[in-house]
């Protein structure tokens, strides 16, 4: 899925790629000037999108950890139509628990990892991490697979390799695809991604899917990302968004297969903003981490970023 080897001529797309890996800082970025923030969308460049509740209820997305449904906005990007942004949707607190679930839960067998390629597991991996100075070898994980567990080598959905989805990843994607007005959304595949300030991630289309009009949902945690969105082809200049914890990206319809790279990993100076829970209303909720528990989860994202890729494989019947 990420090897785009393909040589283009006029090649923009890795231009402005090359641009963003060299940057080092968040200073960097805001003096380049050209990467879009989601707090502060300038309407030239995004479209509202009107989001419906459809078959959903108030209860549904409070469940899910969203906030309210007038709180939740979405847009789409004039320049490249399909691509949506959805700043931050989640309840405070509620991303401590996602990224728990990350790190600690989701990567279990039977779901799939880049170490279990050269690696027999003995025991939970972040266990283990815990066990090591900085991590250990949880610093090589790059990636799980959930639900269709995706064959790297031969690049398709194993028919014959599935466990179902996480449940919580589950109802949010579901949650999210209906609040776009897709109701009949069957999230069947994911790939976690846990990536080091140093990682990238070339350019690429998703196309390994059966099912292409099926949005594809990711979700962003941890340290902040430049995304770079392009079209179908590499010789245009793709936009680059400043993905931070929280943010909800989904390419559908046209943007369903559009070129896309993260180019620059960057420490985010506001991190703490995105994990601050009100103690007294989030007790009572399910996905309560408290300030004990998120410590250590707390050192290891705030150098590393995790995405949640959650996609329908096949057609609805
Ligand atoms: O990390 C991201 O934001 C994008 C990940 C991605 O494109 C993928 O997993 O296919
Ligand atoms: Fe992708």
């Amino acid at each position: 899925m990420y090897e785009d080897t393909k040589i283009v001529e006029n090649d923009l797309f890795m231009k402005e790629f090359k641009i963003y890996k060299q940057i080092k800082s968040f200073d960097d970025l805001k003096k380049l000037n050209q990467c879009v923030f989601l707090d502060n969308l300038d309407p030239n460049l995004f479209n509202a999108i009107e989001l419906n509740l459809n078959s959903l209820n108030e209860e549904d997305l409070k469940t899910s950890g969203l906030r309210p449904f007038n709180e939740i906005k979405c847009y789409e990007l004039k320049s490249n139509p399909g691509l949506l942004v959805i700043p931050n949707p989640f309840e405070n607190g509620y991303q401590r628990f996602l990224i728990k679930k990350c790190l600690y839960e989701y990567h279990d067998p039977p779901n799939k990892t880049n170490l279990d390629l050269h690696m027999k597991r003995d025991g939970n991996l972040w266990t283990n991490a815990l066990k090591c100075q900085n991590f250990g070898e949880f610093n090589k994980l790059r990636w799980t697979t959930i639900g269709y567990h995706y064959d790297w080598t031969n690049k398709v959905y194993n028919e014959l390799d599935y466990t179902d989805p996480p449940v919580d990843v589950a109802e949010l994607s579901r949650v999210i695809a209906a609040l776009i007005g897709y109701k009949n959304y069957k999230p069947e595949a994911g790939i976690i991604n846990y990536y080091h300030l140093n990682s990238t991630l070339s350019a690429h289309q998703d196309h390994s899917e059966k099912n292409m009009n099926a949005p594809l949902i990711s979700i962003s945690l941890g340290s902040s990302a430049v995304f770079l969105i392009g079209t179908t082809t590499k010789t245009e200049k793709p936009v680059s968004l400043l993905l931070r914890s929280g943010d909800v990206v989904i390419m559908s319809e046209k943007a369903r297969l559009a070129y896309h790279a993260v180019p620059k990993i960057l420490a985010d100076p506001e991190i703490d903003n995105f994990f601050q829970q009100n103690n007294e209303m989030c007790q009572s909720r399910k996905w309560y981490v408290s300030d004990q528990e998120w410590n250590n989860f707390y050192n290891y994202i705030k150098i590393n970023r995790i995405n949640l890729n959650i996609r329908q494989v096949n057609n609805n019947d």
